[in-house]
């Protein structure tokens, strides 16, 4: 109300005051003698022009006015003004096809912006009678968006909505901005059109709206320019200054040329972008984690003409979706996002968790890095290059802390986070997943999980605190989420389009058509069209230098926060990193410990081999990482069982085998392929510990009672704390080996490769029929505990 008042009071002082100068001016010249240039009315003139000129050159300056030419007074003259911006129209007899109207248009549009602060002038162009020629001069200004230059009857039709929009804002007082409505030429006006225009004129300058109009003989509270070949001004009719207006003709000024309007424009049109700017040292706020989180999240996401936008994720928006195409700016949106937060809210307040896959952004950016051990200390989880089994597996977790975070909100009676933070300072939780329709790749039944979790935590998250933005750089992505469950999809109001995205809005909704590089459209509405608001954001890898300050601020001011558990998919697992390694000490139950497990935990892959039946390690497939889990696993046995004797059969990879013998030091004996079935039947008849580590086991010739020595071996063998540790290359010669099904509970341990999961279910069951084999990873069976998990297997680095 205050605003709308203030407005009010703003526009009647300047209205009066302008009528004041033009009765001035009107005095003087009703005081001059009306014709007759004899020497006492010529001295009158000139004296009259003078103090005229006087007046103009004092008020040159006022941006509410503008110059439109020369008054001749018989032998003098002077500048003419009239009020335009904040008072006032300009209408002209003639439209942009008559050349003088053309310059002056351009050259008053020109003055308009320059005049006006940053992103408080816009423009809405019309000319359809030369196709905009009469305005291109001032294409910077429509590149920089502060003008748009329309040539047909819709383009009309969208101005006069976008002024009539504009009023209502203003007279709601949603914002104070003006907008220029130039109709250079239009095309047919018809009644209802035209009926429009003079409706803005009528209530244009109350509500921010300046009408420049070519054509128009009448417009309602417009000062019209006559053009003929003296060109007169006259009042606007109902002005309570008369209809006479100023009975002098005036001479245009000289018209500015193209090169001139052109690079006027362009530094205008410069001077708006970098003010139009939100940097990047605006996300952080003066104080660190001085926000609180309770009602939600909030953080700055981009500035336009309106100002700089906040966008939250709280009881209204939730979750965010973001698209656009590769290379639009995503990393930079999410990087601007996830810093601004993270600088607002505690890492006691704020926990994130951060997936990405292959092909779209990296967070590695949160991690510690060998060149830079510092992190983002509000990173709890964060996957580089991640395989969708890390995602679900992460997604699983955010499921289990809904489940514990209800348990703790029924014990303190509340139904909601905000309510908790009363009782408990539980984190606001944060997942983002880039490319997320990866997790539905395959349409498996890891797919119909992640799409479970992901609907569970997009209906439930926002009661319990935690949050998703859902990124995709294509618009199969988005629609993966859709013909997914389209409950999904409605959990997520909040739809961010950067360059290139098409399916986050509403079909309907056109806004995201156009953006540049650093322009992103906001609508918090689902998508819907005409709910968009369009900003620039800051680019954070233009300001590394600052990103760099602002992630050390944090990570100093971190007390007792712990690096992210990470997992960087491109990576192999080393045993030498494995901290259990030191931790294993003599024991008579030792546990092999094999890789990494792909789990949230990022554990270790490990099986135990105890003297229960079948405890023995198959690995299965060419991969030569078969090699390399067995040198793991000696290695990890010899700690734990120094008294045991060790065979190596190296009938596969003889480097590896040797250097495993080596490693296992003086108890280490190597076999010959000849004399492997002796050595067997010779360990299970000693019964004493020892263990078989044989590489490439499909290689061994067994006679019939080879197979005899194998298949006694592995049946009584754990018993008395003898095992079989063994790589065969194919699946096939493993099961004859063991003797077909018969011997299938003989092995209870398995580590597959690369055979694919439909060539292993006739051995090891339906539940493996998904195993999908790729390089650097492994399928750990465990028939015994009734699982099977994805694994990173150890290997030697290069250079051992
Ligand atoms: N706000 C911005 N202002 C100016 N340039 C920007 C802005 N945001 C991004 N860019 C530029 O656009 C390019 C692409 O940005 P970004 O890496 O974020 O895209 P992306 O969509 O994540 O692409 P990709 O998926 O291929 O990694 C970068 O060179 C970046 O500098």
């Amino acid at each position: 109300m205050a605003g709308l008042r203030a407005t009010f009071d703003n526009t009647v002082a300047r209205h009066l005051s302008a009528v004041g100068r033009l009765n001035a001016v009107r005095a003087a010249l009703d005081a001059a003698p009306p014709s007759g240039p004899d020497a006492a009315s010529v001295a009158a003139e000139t004296a009259l022009a003078q103090r005229l000129s006087a007046a103009a050159a004092a008020l040159r300056d006022d941006p509410g006015l503008v110059h439109i030419g020369q008054a001749r007074l018989h032998a003098s003259s002077f500048p003419v003004l009239v009020p335009f911006i904040g008072t006032g129209h300009l209408a002209f007899s003639h439209d942009s096809r008559e050349p003088r109207v053309a310059a002056l248009m351009r050259a008053i549009l020109l003055r308009a912006m320059a005049s006006a602060q940053p992103g408080q002038l816009e423009i809405e162009a019309v000319d359809a009678a030369t196709v905009g020629a009469s305005l291109a001069a001032l294409q910077p200004l429509a590149d920089a968006r502060l003008m748009r230059v329309t040539t047909d009857a819709a383009g009309l039709e969208r101005a006069l909505a976008a002024c009539e929009d504009h009023v209502k804002s203003v007279l709601r007082g949603e914002r104070s901005t003006k907008l220029v409505l130039a109709l250079a030429s239009t095309p047919e006006l018809n009644e209802d059109l035209r009926g429009r225009v003079d409706a803005l004129a009528r209530s244009g300058v109350a509500g921010g709206v300046h009408l420049l109009a070519g054509g128009f003989e009448q417009l309602p509270t417009a000062v019209t320019i006559q053009v003929a070949d003296d060109m007169r001004v006259g009042n606007p009719p109902d002005a309570p200054i008369g209809a006479a207006g100023l009975n002098a003709p005036v001479a245009f000024d000289r018209p500015l040329t193209d090169d001139y309007v052109r690079a006027e424009a362009t530094r205008v049109a410069d001077r708006a972008k970098a003010a139009a700017e939100l940097r990047f040292a605006d996300l952080a706020p003066d104080r660190l984690w001085s926000e609180d989180p309770s009602d939600g999240l909030s953080t700055l996401a981009g500035r336009d003409s309106q100002g700089v936008l906040r966008l939250s994720f709280d009881d209204e928006t939730p979750h965010w979706l973001v698209g656009g195409r590769t290379g639009g700016g995503k990393t930079v949106f999410l990087l601007d996002i996830l810093y601004g937060l993270a600088a607002r809210y505690s890492p006691e307040d704020l926990a994130l968790y951060l997936l990405d896959f292959k092909e779209g952004v990296s967070f590695t950016e949160f991690t510690p890095q060998s060149a830079d051990s510092t992190f983002i200390p509000h990173a709890r989880a964060v996957g580089v290059e991640s395989d969708r089994e890390y995602g679900v597996a992460i997604l699983r977790e955010l499921d289990a802390e809904m489940t514990r975070r209800s348990v703790v909100m029924k014990r303190h009676g509340v139904a909601r986070y905000s309510q908790l933070r009363g009782a408990e300072s539980l984190p606001r939780i944060l997942c983002v997943v880039d490319e997320f329709q990866v997790l539905f790749a395959g349409n498996d039944k890891l797919a119909r999980e992640a799409v479970g979790l992901l609907e569970n935590l997009a209906r439930k998250g926002r009661s319990y605190g935690v949050h998703m933005i859902l990124a995709s750089q294509t618009t199969s992505g988005i629609e993966a989420l859709y013909t997914k469950k389209d409950s999904i999809f409605g959990q997520f109001p909040l739809r961010v389009a950067l360059p290139g995205a098409t399916s986050v809005l509403d079909h309907l909704n056109p806004a995201a058509q156009g953006l540049r590089t650093g322009e992103v459209v906001i609508n918090a509405d689902g998508g819907i069209a005409g709910r968009d608001r369009k900003v620039r954001f800051p680019n954070a890898h233009a300001e590394s230098e600052l990103l760099y300050q602002l992630r050390h601020d944090m990570w100093s001011a971190r007390r007792d926060a712990q690096p992210p558990t990470v997992f960087y998919g491109y990576a192999a697992a080393h045993l030498d990193e494995d901290p259990r390694l030191a931790e294993l000490t003599e024991t008579p139950r030792p546990r092999v410990l094999l890789g990494r497990r792909v789990n949230a935990a990022l554990d270790t892959a490990e099986i135990t081999l105890d003297n229960t039946p079948g405890r023995h390690l198959s690995i299965l497939g060419a991969d030569p990482t078969g090699a390399h889990l067995l040198n793991a696993a000696a290695i990890s046995l010899a700690k734990q069982r120094p008294q045991a004797r060790y065979v190596v059969a190296a009938l596969a990879e003889p480097g590896l085998a040797q250097a495993t013998a080596t490693a296992l030091g003086e108890q280490a004996e190597l076999v010959a392929a000849d004399d492997l079935a002796t050595v067997m039947a010779e360990l299970t008849e000693a019964a004493q510990p020892a263990f078989l580590i044989g590489f490439g086991l499909d290689a061994a010739n067994l006679t019939m009672d080879g197979k005899k020595a194998l298949t006694t071996l592995l049946r009584t063998g754990p018993a008395s704390g003898v095992h079989l540790l063994g790589w065969w290359r194919g699946l096939r010669r493993f099961t004859d080996d063991i003797g077909g099904s018969a011997g299938r509970e003989d092995v209870s341990c398995s580590v597959v490769l690369n055979v694919p999961g439909n060539e292993l279910m006739g051995h090891f069951g339906q539940s493996v029929m998904d195993w999908n084999p790729r390089p650097g990873r492994g399928l750990l069976i465990d028939r015994h505990a009734n699982r099977h998990d994805l694994m990173v297997p150890y290997t030697l680095r290069e250079t051992e």
